[in-house]
């Protein structure tokens, strides 16, 4: 893999000097990392699902929790966001990978300012707004509940249904609710035994695939570890489908917060803090939306063989 640093995003993808090299820009949104790739001339992905993997590999190649293609919009959105993850399954949605994508796009079109995109997804129509202070924040749609296999949709923002869940894992009986934000999330305050998680001490590459691959989720799951630092204020840990632990995960902290409303432990504006900074998510009451706010940048451009 080559690595130069040209002005821009365009000036660089604009360079084909070989047909085996891959353009890409790497972004990340606190510490979430991303190989971005122009793929607007096509609805097929530059990259296959096995590429993807070996292109997100920390030793053997450029190093990712994913990689996102910026395709042509379809039903009326402006573009199409795929993302593989970094084992090359590919998800419906991506909360960080979404403000780096309008960020991409940003640079891409020589934009400046404001401007909001509408994205088709996996998961439906999702709306990025970059903002003033160069924050992104996304309308990331509204929550489903779901058990471990059926999703259900909320019916509105008033329901107080129980949506906790015993899930045992490793002999513990974990407290779980289980939010689909288009992609699944398994959330959890603690065990039956230990209410109050304290996510730092929590070893999560030995209990996150036991979760990941636990028979309740045929599709696997993504898994938010939380623990209450107040009613505004959460902390997170989470092992992702597909990844492993990240450093953050976007439509997790979405998940959070919605599940720590349902179980009463949270106000429906949060700060949720990852291991890569702060999140700030709320979950509409007028339109049952979740808002997502955070950082997104451009980390290098970079070309790679594949
Ligand atoms: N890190 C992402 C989520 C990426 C997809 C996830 N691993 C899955 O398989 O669902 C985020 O910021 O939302």
């Amino acid at each position: 893999m080559a690595v130069s640093t040209p002005r821009s995003a365009a000036a660089f993808l604009e360079r084909r000097e070989s047909e085996h090299a891959l353009h890409f820009v790497k972004y990340q949104g606190l510490g979430n990392d991303f190989i971005m790739v122009d793929n607007r001339d096509s609805a097929v992905p530059k990259v296959t699902p096995e590429e993807a993997a070996k292109l997100c590999d920390r030793n053997f190649g450029v190093g990712a929790d994913g990689v996102i293609f910026v395709m042509p919009g379809v039903n009326g959105a402006d573009y199409t966001m795929r993302i593989f993850n970094s084992d090359g399954s590919e998800p419906e949605m991506c909360g960080n990978g979404v403000r780096c994508f309008a960020r991409f796009i940003a640079e891409l079109e020589n934009l400046q300012g404001t401007h909001s995109f509408k994205i088709h997804t996996g998961a439906g129509l999702i709306i990025p707004e970059i903002q003033n202070d160069g924050k992104v924040k996304v309308d990331m749609g509204q929550p489903i509940l779901s058990g471990p296999n059926v999703p259900t949709k909320l019916p509105s923002t008033k329901n107080k249904a129980v949506v906790q869940a015993d899930l045992v894992v490793d002999g513990s009986i974990w407290q779980v609710t289980c939010v689909s934000m288009g992609n699944p999330h398994c959330v959890t305050f603690g065990t039956k035994d230990l209410k109050d998680l304290h996510v730092d001490d929590l070893k999560l590459s030995d209990i996150g695939p036991n979760f990941e691959h636990h028979e309740m989720f045929p599709a696997r799951t993504n898994t938010e570890f939380v623990q209450v630092l107040s009613r505004s204020h959460l902390k997170m840990r989470v092992w992702e489908r597909g990844a492993g632990e990240t450093l953050a995960c976007g439509t997790g902290a979405c998940a959070v917060v919605v599940a720590a409303v349902l179980e009463g432990r949270a106000e429906r504006k949060c700060v949720v803090d990852l291991p890569g900074g702060p999140l700030e998510i709320e979950w509409r009451e007028d339109d049952n939306h979740v808002y997502m706010t955070g950082p997104a940048e451009a980390v290098f451009y970079g070309s790679a063989i594949h």
